[in-house]
């Protein structure tokens, strides 16, 4: 351990670690389990906060405060820090009624319990000039919940795990006190003699997420040493780095290890260790090389462990070398697990949809802003990638691509060279790329946990962001399950219509042209007005259609299988005139009835969900569409062409595939709260993405779970009833439970074959 402390005059009581002063924006929660230090949800940033500490309670409280605290020149302010002693004095004495008291509810709507604005503020918190300048040069002035929560236990020197939700600022919760104690230790100078040896190692486990964290640690503390570390790339510039000297190390293990072989980088003098996403360490296979690093680390040294879950190997870590962790939770199990702020879409699409609604989602949600759309396999990053670039810039971003340009495209996306950046899951985890607005997840994750990190790439640091979860019937399940799993609501919605999209490219297109240099304009303003004066607001219209990328009319496009050429059709009937039972056997039997050629090319059939409402919806050819809207219709029966698809009858496959998350900790399910081993993950043949290109050379790892796959090529489902390409209703889910509708009956559950009607 880090020696710690000098002993105030203040208590400290390890069960209640931080006082309701001492964690802003917390208001008290009704049930603290015994021994749990403090549990409380956060008014603000959506957090939940719970702080245990596995130390035993029969000690006599006592605050625990740095030895550097009791010095005026490093002194956290006792204004900040006013409400330690009270608060644990009135608990200790039994005020208020027990320890667990934090403020009643009126207190807290004072905002009495929550700590105000002053407390919050860095400049108030005695950290080292410097520091406090550099944090407000880069517009940081308060500190996040997860900061102020790690703040006092890290500089009392206590190991910690820690756990937030993404964007919350977890690189500066252990930055600023492991900065503060560096600068102190410097006196506040810089220190340059060459080859000192590093105090700090933090260790990441992807090369962009270690670039970030150095950067990061960098920017607000530019008078330390620091240098980061990751294979791909030559040794030398940074073996020469290490050989200068150093203060900060920052690095992926595998790269670590290599330079400490070559005798590069010496750890004797580490004093505090972090573990940046840790569990991410384990899935991508890095446990050994960790557990060997933490091995050579001198055993006097304070740990911080950060990490979204705690499999077992994080447990064991913990257990092995951290001493008396202090565990600080902002995100608990029952709550929403993604930063308030995310708004979350669900929009059913299919396999041969995707790409053609992509571009519309891209047009509509993002409305110009950064966007990152994840897929499961390098290979359809590309294409993706490829495909948009037609209308819109876009980039890919997976572990085939050298470490060079993966940086080039990240710094150009960052730079808002591009604005569509198209990646795998190794891009999930930790990057933080300022205003991103939207996620689209073009691909189910593999785990709910790897949901919340693609989708913690938007709303940061208390930004609102955008996230889109494309699905095909088949996942609708998973799609309620990842719903309970991470504690969200999505709202279900149809692809944008066609106007709609059209009206947002026509918006984006005006935010262009407000940048156009007034020069510029000039030079265009003679034809400009001959235009005008020819064809009125038609030239306008003309020009925006065409930098909008219509110059031709956007091809009608059906809404359901969102094929181009294809139109959607409602077919409703009054009560009265029904002819018996509704079903879309009835549907091709009536457009057999009034024009046969619809009834030869019908393509999907949707019974309308509302009970009230006889009707469906169904796909027709563009030019079939035309002929059959012009035929006289029976009496009672209305068809009209759509722009927007009610809510349809569910032809869900009956199955819940939710064992897709078998690997996945299920907690409030009841099951295993670690993932599976290694070997279940195994897939062969796809170029699933994993961290492989981010990682140290060799080993070649697969992510992906039967989840994802199961699902894959299911798109079927959503098929009732149809003639196109031939097949019957039911070919998609031949192999699987029948989740569609006879096409005899009607009723689901059944195929025709199986009818009893027949
Ligand atoms: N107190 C603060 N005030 C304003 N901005 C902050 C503050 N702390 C951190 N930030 C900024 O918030 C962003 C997110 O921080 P950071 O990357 O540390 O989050 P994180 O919790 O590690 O996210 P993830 O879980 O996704 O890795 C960064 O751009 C960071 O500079």
């Amino acid at each position: 351990m880090a020696s710690i402390v000098g002993v105030s005059s203040l208590y400290w009581s390890p069960c209640l670690e931080l006082p309701k002063r001492a964690l802003p924006y917390l208001s008290p929660s009704s049930q603290l389990p015994p021994f749990c230090g403090l549990r409380a949800s956060a008014t603000a940033m959506g957090c939940c906060c719970s702080l245990h500490s596995s130390r035993p309670t029969a000690a006599p409280p006592r605050l625990l405060v740095p030895s550097a605290v009791a010095s005026p020149n490093s002194v956290l302010s006792e204004e900040a820090f006013k409400g330690l002693g009270e608060f644990s004095k009135s608990s200790l004495d039994g005020e208020e009624g027990s320890e667990e008291y934090y403020g009643s509810e009126e207190e807290e709507a004072e905002g009495s319990v929550v700590g105000s604005e002053e407390e919050l503020a860095i400049a108030n918190l005695g950290l080292p000039e410097q520091l406090v300048s550099t944090l407000e040069k880069r517009g940081i002035t308060h500190l996040f919940p997860i900061q102020r929560a790690v703040l006092l236990p890290a500089l009392e020197g206590r190991d910690l795990i820690a756990r937030a939700k993404t964007g919350t600022g977890k690189t500066l919760a252990f930055g600023i006190p492991i900065i503060k104690r560096l600068t102190e230790d410097n006196d506040g100078r810089r220190i340059s003699r060459r080859g000192r040896l590093p105090r700090v190692l933090v260790l990441a486990p992807t090369r962009e997420l270690a670039k970030q964290v150095e950067k990061e640690i960098k920017e607000s503390a530019p008078h330390l040493g620091t240098v980061c570390v990751y294979g791909g790339v030559s040794y030398n510039i940074q073996q020469n780095a290490l050989a200068r000297g150093v203060d900060v190390v920052v690095g992926t293990p595998g790269r670590i290890i290599d330079l400490i072989n070559s005798n590069s980088l010496q750890l004797g003098e580490v004093k505090y260790l972090v573990l940046d996403e840790a569990d991410q360490m384990l899935a991508v296979g890095f446990e050994e090389d960790v557990e060997v690093i933490l091995e050579k680390l001198p055993s006097d040294r304070q740990s911080m462990l950060f990490s979204a879950t705690m499999p077992g190997w994080v447990k064991k870590l913990a257990r092995r070398y951290l001493n008396d962790p202090l565990t600080i939770d902002l995100v608990g199990d029952q709550d929403e697990k993604l930063a308030e702020g995310i708004k979350l879409y669900a929009i059913p699409t299919t396999a041969t949809s995707k790409r053609t609604i992509l571009s519309d989602l891209v047009t509509v949600y993002a409305k110009g802003g950064k966007t990152i759309v994840f897929t499961q396999t390098k290979r359809d990053a590309d294409e993706v990638s490829m495909a948009l670039t037609n209308s819109i810039a876009s980039e890919a971003l997976h572990g085939d691509i050298s470490q060079h340009q993966r940086e080039r495209t990240l710094s150009g996306f960052r730079q808002g060279k591009f604005t569509v950046l198209v990646a795998t899951d190794v891009a999930a985890r930790g990057l933080d790329i300022p205003n991103v607005d939207l996620i689209i997840h073009y691909e189910l994750p593999n785990d709910p946990e790897t949901f919340v990190h693609r989708s913690g790439r938007t709303g940061r640091a208390g930004k609102e962001g955008t996230a889109i979860l494309m699905f095909t019937s088949s996942q609708r399940r998973t799609v309620r399950s990842l719903e309970r799993d991470v504690g969200c609501k999505f709202e279900f919605t149809s692809s944008p219509p066609m106007q709609e999209v059209l009206e947002s490219s026509a918006e984006q297109v005006v935010a262009t042209l407000q940048g156009v240099h007034p020069e510029s304009i000039q030079h265009f303003l003679p034809t400009a007005q001959r235009l005008t004066e020819e064809l009125g607001t038609n030239a306008l219209a003309a020009a925006l259609a065409h930098l909008s990328g219509f110059s031709q009319p956007p091809s009608s496009r059906s809404l359901i299988s969102h094929e181009q050429g294809w139109v959607t059709l409602q077919l409703t009937r009054e009560q009265g005139y029904s002819r018996g039972f509704f079903s879309p056997r009835s549907v091709t039997g009536f457009l057999s009835d009034v024009y046969p050629a619809a009834a030869d090319e019908v393509g999907k059939i949707y019974l309308i969900a509302d009970e009230r409402v006889q009707g469906a919806v169904f796909d027709l050819p563009e030019e079939i569409a035309k002929e059959l809207l012009n035929k006289q219709l029976p009496p009672g029966n209305t068809i009209s062409k759509i722009m927007k698809l009610p809510a349809l009858q569910d032809d869900g496959s009956p199955t819940d595939n939710y064992g897709r998350f078998s690997n996945w900790d299920r907690g409030s399910r009841g099951g295993s709260r670690e993932r599976g081993h290694r070997g279940s993950r195994n897939w062969g043949g796809r170029d699933y993405d994993s961290d492989d290109g981010f990682r140290r050379g060799g080993r070649s790892y697969r992510t992906g779970n039967s989840w994802s796959r199961s699902s894959r090529g299911s798109d079927d489902n959503w098929l009732i009833s149809g003639r196109r390409s031939g097949r019957p209703a039911s070919f998609g889910s031949r192999d699987r439970g029948f989740g569609g509708a006879c096409f005899n009956c009607g009723r689901t559950g059944h195929r025709a074959s199986e009818c009893p009607n027949n």
